[in-house]
Order: structure tokens, then C-alpha cells, then sequence
């Protein structure tokens, strides 16, 4: 097979990504937009040893769960890979996702459950995090368009919230009046949905600029939920969005959300879900998978500002969250005073460490909950884990790769994987969130 070559193919299934996988000849072309059962005619783009590419150039027979992307700019934008399946069709995609790394991976013989989807899976982010940037004298903002720097220039997005994308809309209208789109970077904007309240971070060039206050005013006058508005000084080279220093041009440095009537103080830096309704869902199945009759000990690795943990200490005797951001361990201690809770504990650390040093100093718990960012849990957590040995261990996993292989070692060293949940906190995206229960089977 050569590129440029004309073939005609027909999908059998899809890529992790969501690409569509045409095989000529046993030899598979992944194809960007193609969806399974289609046929049609491609032109190779890439071919490498194993596999290669092809773009769709017209479809001759067409999967009933196609649809017409709702956003204008779906093929440029990186962000939704998935505009052109059904909702239906996502959660079937996100399934087998999630089953083939169970089986190829993990080497488990689990049936993975349905995926938990949304009722409304529309403007459903809590948090927008958009570039600004001048071109040719015009203020742009937007989202990045696929594999590069450029700026697609729009003012509203589908999947996050309506309030975000006034904010939007108010602070490009303020670039306008004042000109001063060149300082900024990016904004950082959040929506708590429960209490309604919006935090805008101004990630920016350098910290005095002219009109500064007249915009802090002007915009929260016109949008009145705005409890927050943070200066972010961001002056680095690379593509780290926020900088260290922080400055509270207006109210305070967070912002509440609730979730199940647990009230969270959230801040710019620290990690919080961004699909508020699918939150609960996620934290109820991981409520649920723990199994907690009333005097357990729980430690939650991966805490972030200690949502999970305080989920889980209404249930617990006690429970300790591990988490390696000082801001958001500020957070979590400040949120659980603010549920009048007083069997949950922080402990600023890297989880790594935090569970050797327990495990060797004989350390026991009952139920373990890990949280860890894309990357997983590293060894040295997974062994620690293993020695103290807790009856239930709860996984929640935003990549379902990683939890396969992490899976593969816990099932290796006496865990027994139970129920793999996918939840869908992500739609329109190739992403899933998996929350799994295990239970420790021998010693
Ligand atoms: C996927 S988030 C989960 C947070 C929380 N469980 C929740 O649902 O909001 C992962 C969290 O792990 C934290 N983290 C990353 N690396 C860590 C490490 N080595 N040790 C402890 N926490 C870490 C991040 O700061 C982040 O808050």
C-alpha cells in the first residue's frame, strides 16, 4: 500500500481515538470520521510499518447513527472527536473502548457494564480554559485547532456551560472596547451549577495594564454570579497554562459548588470534576463499590480538594485524602470544616510515598480509593497498596489504558477486579471515566 493510493473499504470497529478502522487486506488504515458498518472510498495519507492512515473521501453505504456535528467548527477543533455519532452511538463506542483494553491489557475475562450516559449531554463543563490571541490587529479567542497553535476564533462552545460562554462573549467584548487582548494569554473560567456562582482567571502577560479596573467592574456588572475574578501571572515560554503568582482583583479566591449537598470551596489551581451532573453519578457508583457499613477506615489517594473523601466520611469511621497540591489540600481541610466534618483528615504528599511509608510502618485500612491523574498509579503505590491489603479497593480511572495495566498488576498480586462501571463524563469526546471495585482475595 502506498499514500495517495485510492482504496475502498469497509469499517469493522474503531480506535481508541474514535477513528474508524478500515483493514485492506488485513492491513488496518485508521480513518478519521468513518464510523463501523461504513463502506467507502478513501485515499492513504500515512503508511507505517504496522498501520497506517487514510482520509474519507466519500461514503457509499452510511451508519443509520450518523449525524450532523451541531458545532461549526467540529472538524478543525481538537476538542470533540465524536460530533458525528449519535449519543447512542458514543456510549456503544466508549464500551468496547473500555472492553478491549480489559481483555488486551488487563488479560481480565470481565464483562464491562453498560457506560452510566447523560439524560442531556450538552453544555454540560463546569469549566471553559480558552487561548486569546491578536491576528492581524483582531482579537481571537476559541479553542486551538487540531495539532497546532492556531486559534479558531469563536465565542461559544457546546459542551460548556452557557453562563461560560457569556463570560466569553463579555470579555471579548471588553478586548474590544479596551484593546488589550496582547496582555492576555488565556482565560480560566469555572461555573460551580449548584450555587450558580462563576470564577473568571485572567492568565496574563504581565500584571499592570491599562483599563484593568474598568474591565473588572464592567464585567462583573454584566454578569452578577461572578463571585471571583483572579490575575494570573503567566510569563513562561512553554504551553503551561497557569503561572504561579495570583493576584484577587475582585472577591474571593474561590468559589462554592455542591454536590449532593456537600458544599466544596474551589480555586483556580485546584482539580475539580468538570461534569458536575455525571459527578455524582461517578462518586455514587465509588460510594457504592466501597461497600462502607459505618466504622471503616478509608484512605482516598489522589484526593484533589477532597470531594471523594467527604462522599465517603458521611458513610466511614474515618477517612485520609493524599494529595500532592498544597492549594488544594488547603482546600479540602477548609471544605471539610465547612461540612462540619470531623473524621476526614489531609495529608499533603505524593500518594507514592505517602502509602510506602504506611505500608511499612504496618499501616492498616479497610478500603482504598485511588483517583491518580492520566498517568495511573505508579509501582511503588500499587505495591504499597498490596502490602497493607485493604478488603475493598475502589479504582476511578480517566484512562482506561492505564487502569488496564494497573488492573493487570493488582489482579497479579490477590485483587479480584468485581464490576469494571464506565461512566460518561465526557460526551462528543473519545474520553471515559471508569470507576472499578476489587476485593482482596488472597494473601
Ligand atoms: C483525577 S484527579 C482526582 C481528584 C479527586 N479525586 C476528584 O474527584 O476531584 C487527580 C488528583 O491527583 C493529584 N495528584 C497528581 N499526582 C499526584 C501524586 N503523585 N500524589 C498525590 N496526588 C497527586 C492531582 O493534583 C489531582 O488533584
Amino acid at each position: 500500500m502506498k499514500k495517495n493510493e485510492h482504496v475502498f473499504g469497509v469499517c469493522s470497529g474503531y480506535t481508541s481515538d474514535g477513528h474508524g478502522v478500515v483493514k485492506i487486506d488485513g492491513f488496518p488504515l485508521f480513518v478519521k470520521g468513518m464510523m463501523n458498518k461504513e463502506s467507502g472510498e478513501l485515499v492513504v495519507t500515512l503508511v507505517k510499518k504496522s498501520y497506517g492512515f487514510a482520509r474519507l473521501l466519500k461514503l457509499d453505504k452510511v451508519n443509520e447513527e450518523r449525524v450532523s456535528p451541531a458545532c461549526p467548527i467540529a472538524k478543525q477543533c481538537g476538542g470533540c472527536q465524536l460530533q458525528h455519532m449519535s449519543y447512542k452511538e458514543q456510549l456503544a463506542f466508549k464500551k468496547q473502548k473500555v472492553q478491549d483494553v480489559i481483555e488486551r491489557i488487563a488479560k481480565l475475562d470481565v464483562q464491562v457494564e453498560d457506560v452510566l450516559g447523560m439524560t442531556q449531554p450538552d453544555h454540560y463543563r463546569n469549566k471553559g480554559q480558552i487561548p486569546v490571541g491578536v491576528v492581524k490587529g483582531q482579537v481571537v479567542t476559541g479553542f486551538y485547532r487540531i495539532n497546532s497553535n492556531t486559534i479558531i476564533d469563536t465565542d461559544s462552545c457546546g459542551i460548556q456551560s452557557v453562563k461560560i460562554n457569556a463570560v466569553l462573549q463579555t470579555m471579548r467584548s471588553l478586548f474590544k472596547k479596551y484593546g488589550n487582548a496582547g496582555v492576555f494569554r488565556h482565560l480560566l473560567i469555572k461555573h460551580a451549577f449548584v450555587t450558580g456562582e462563576v470564577m473568571v482567571v485572567w492568565i496574563v502577560r504581565q500584571k499592570k495594564f491599562a483599563h484593568r479596573e474598568e474591565m473588572v467592574q464592567e464585567l462583573v456588572q454584566t454578569i452578577p454570579e461572578i463571585k471571583s475574578v483572579v490575575l494570573n501571572l503567566n510569563t513562561r515560554e512553554d504551553n503551561v497554562i497557569l503561572g504561579k503568582q495570583e493576584e484577587v482583583l475582585y472577591g474571593e479566591s474561590f468559589i462554592t459548588d455542591e454536590i449532593n449537598g456537600l458544599k466544596f470551596h474551589i480555586s483556580a489551581k485546584s482539580f475539580y470534576q468538570v461534569n458536575p451532573v455525571q459527578t455524582k453519578v461517578l462518586y455514587g457508583k465509588a460510594l457504592e463499590f466501597c461497600d462502607l457499613k459505618g466504622n471503616e477506615t478509608v484512605i482516598d489517594l489522589y484526593c484533589g480538594v477532597g470531594t471523594i473523601s467527604m462522599f465517603l466520611a458521611q458513610k466511614a469511621g474515618k477517612v485520609i485524602g493524599i494529595e500532592i497540591v498544597e492549594q488544594a489540600v488547603r482546600d479540602a481541610r477548609e471544605n471539610a470544616a465547612l461540612n462540619g466534618l470531623n473524621n476526614v483528615e489531609f495529608v499533603c504528599s505524593d500518594a507514592a510515598a505517602y502509602a510506602k511509608k504506611m505500608s511499612e510502618q504496618g499501616g492498616r485500612a479497610d478500603v482504598v480509593v485511588v483517583d491518580p491523574p492520566r498517568k495511573g498509579c505508579d509501582q511503588v503505590t500499587l505495591d504499597s497498596i498490596v502490602q497493607m491489603a485493604p478488603e475493598r479497593l475502589v479504582y476511578v480511572s480517566c484512562d482506561p489504558a492505564t487502569l488496564a495495566r494497573d488492573l493487570r498488576i493488582l489482579e497479579g498480586k490477590g485483587y479480584r477486579v468485581e464490576v469494571v462501571q464506565p461512566v460518561d463524563m465526557f460526551p462528543w469526546t473519545h474520553h471515559v471515566e471508569c470507576v472499578v471495585s476489587m476485593s482482596w482475595a488472597e494473601k
